[in-house]
């Protein structure tokens, strides 16, 4: 098993409500993957393969870090649909869209109902959110070398709260944690995943880019 550097993708358009228009880099997001890009190189860290979803956002993030890798494209990596679903949770349940500020209290509950089966007419259910994620992991694991995959938020807590073996409540906490570009790493410890690297944002880590250190 080779070990696994999820990515999350720079900022998107933070003022959408809907999967269509939040799938783009801002301004911002455009640096942030340059400056993850530029931190890689420097560092000369070693990665021989780069996955992507097929988002937007996801592409234009592995393209603008420059990595010299061909990426692979896998829909499997793509991010659970949170506009949609917290759609169909003022439809269904009558909890309103969240303002700013707001998530912290709507994305645990939205994580709940969709795993309790609450939600109808989801564009899939909790269960083959869960599977694709496994399969496409457990795939790229079986190649040679490092690999940086570069995905969404969601997709990295539940990539994390299953190699910790933990619920919707503590997945909802590193959901809200994980930053834009940040990195998280899982490394093969006795034929199971073992976190050794949780939001790290190293090329963020300078007074004049605090600012870029972005959620939303
Ligand atoms: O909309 C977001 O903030 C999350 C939703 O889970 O996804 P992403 O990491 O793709 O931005």
């Amino acid at each position: 098993m080779s070990h696994i550097t999820l990515i999350r993708h720079g900022q998107a358009n933070s003022t959408a409500k809907d999967e269509l228009s939040y799938d783009q880099l801002s301004p911002l997001g455009h640096e942030q993957a340059a400056w993850l890009g530029e931190h890689l190189r420097h560092s000369e860290s070693h990665h021989t393969r780069l996955y992507t979803g097929t988002l937007t956002r996801h592409i234009e993030t592995a393209e603008g870090m420059n990595t010299g890798l061909e990426p692979i494209r896998d829909a499997r990596l793509n991010e659970l649909e949170y506009f949609t679903l917290a759609n169909l949770m003022e439809q269904q349940h009558k909890v309103p869209f969240p303002r700013a500020g707001e998530f912290v209290h709507h994305l645990p509950q939205v994580f709940d109902y969709w795993k309790a089966g609450k939600l109808a007419d989801t564009p899939e259910t909790y269960e083959n959110f869960e599977t694709r994620v496994q399969s496409a992991l457990a795939e790229i694991a079986e190649g040679e070398g490092p690999a940086l995959v570069v995905t969404s938020g969601g997709l990295i807590s539940l990539a994390m709260a299953q190699a910790m073996g933990v619920g919707i409540p503590a997945m909802a906490r590193l959901a809200l944690a994980i930053m834009h570009t940040s990195m998280h790493r899982l490394f093969p410890i006795g034929g199971h995943w073992s976190p050794v690297l949780f939001n790290a944002v190293p090329h963020l880590d300078r007074p004049d880019r605090r600012l870029a250190q972005t959620h939303m």
